[in-house]
C-alpha cells in the first residue's frame, strides 16, 4: 500500500487537564472518502485544528504525503492542496459571492474589482458558481446567503486552489435535508474526480453511504477503524455512543 496522503501518529493536544486529542493515530489514504465520527468532545475538531496548523500539537507527528509537517501553517498548507471548512461556514459576509471565490484563489482586496482579476481565476470561480448552482446570486453579498448556501459557498471557494486533500467539519450540519442531499452530490462529484476527503460528520446515515473507511474516536482516541458496516457494529463503537 502507497503511503497515505495525510497520517497522523500519536497526536496529541491538552488543554489544562483534559487530553483533547490522545494519542491518536490514522492514514487517509488518497483517493477515499474518509469519515471521522465520535461523540461530542471526542476531540474531532481539535485533530483538524491540529492538522490544518490552526492549534501546535503536544506531541506526535503529522505527515502529508509521507513528508513530515514539522510546523503546519494553514497558509503553507493551502498552498500544498490540504484545506479545510469550519463548523460555521467561514466567508466574507461584505463580499460577494463571486468575490469569495476570488479572494480563494489569492487575489488582494484591490484587485477583485473589475478587470484587474485574472480573467482565468473570474472564469473558474463563474464555473464554480454553476456547478454549484449559486451562479444567478454572483454578484450577492454573501451575507445575503442562507446558512447552507454559505456553507456551499465555503466548500466551492476552497476548490479555487484545486486540492488534493480536503477536511469538511460537518458540512451538512444545521441545513435542511434538502442542503443535505445537495452537499453529498458535490462530495460526491469531487471525489469522482480526483479529491480526497476527510469528513467529520454527525449525520450517520450520511456517513455511512459516504464514507469509506471510518474511523471513529472517543475521548481523544482512536477506538475503531474500518469499513462503515464494520465499524457500525463494533461493540466498542456502540459503548462509546451509548456512553457505557
Ligand atoms: N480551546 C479549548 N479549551 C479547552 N478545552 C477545549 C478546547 N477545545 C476543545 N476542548 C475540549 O477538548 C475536548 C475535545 O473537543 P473537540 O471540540 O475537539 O471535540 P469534538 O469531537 O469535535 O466535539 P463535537 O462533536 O461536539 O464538535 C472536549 O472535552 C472539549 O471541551
Amino acid at each position: 500500500m502507497t503511503a497515505p496522503l495525510l497520517e497522523v501518529r500519536g497526536l496529541g493536544k491538552r488543554f489544562g487537564g483534559v487530553a483533547a486529542v490522545d494519542g491518536c493515530s490514522f492514514g487517509v489514504q488518497r483517493g477515499t472518502v474518509t469519515g471521522l465520527i465520535g461523540p461530542n468532545g471526542s476531540g474531532k475538531t481539535t485533530l483538524f485544528n491540529l492538522v490544518t496548523g490552526y492549534l501546535r500539537a503536544d506531541a506526535g507527528q503529522i505527515l502529508l504525503d509521507g513528508r513530515r509537517i514539522a510546523r503546519p501553517d494553514p497558509a503553507r498548507l493551502y498552498r500544498r492542496g490540504l484545506c479545510r471548512t469550519f463548523q460555521q461556514p467561514r466567508v466574507f459576509p461584505d463580499l460577494t459571492v463571486l468575490e469569495n471565490l476570488l479572494i480563494a484563489s489569492g487575489h488582494r482586496w484591490p484587485a477583485l474589482a473589475g478587470p484587474r482579476a485574472r480573467a482565468g481565476d473570474r472564469a473558474a470561480g463563474e464555473a464554480l458558481l454553476a456547478e454549484f448552482g449559486l451562479a444567478a446570486l454572483a454578484a450577492d453579498p454573501a451575507e445575503e446567503l442562507s446558512y447552507g448556501q454559505r456553507k456551499l459557498l465555503e466548500f466551492a471557494a476552497l476548490l479555487m486552489s484545486a486540492p488534493a486533500l480536503v477536511l469538511l467539519d460537518e458540512p451538512t450540519a444545521g441545513v435542511n435535508p434538502t442542503m443535505v442531499r445537495t452537499m453529498e452530490r458535490h462530495i460526491r462529484a469531487r471525489h469522482a474526480t480526483g479529491t480526497t476527503f476527510l469528513v467529520v460528520e454527525h449525520d450517520m446515515g450520511l456517513v455511512m453511504r459516504l464514507c469509506d473507511p471510518v474511523v471513529v474516536m472517543d475521548g481523544g482516541r482512536v477506538i475503531a477503524q474500518g469499513p462503515p458496516g464494520s465499524v457500525q457494529t463494533d461493540p466498542r463503537v456502540l459503548d462509546a455512543y451509548l456512553g457505557g
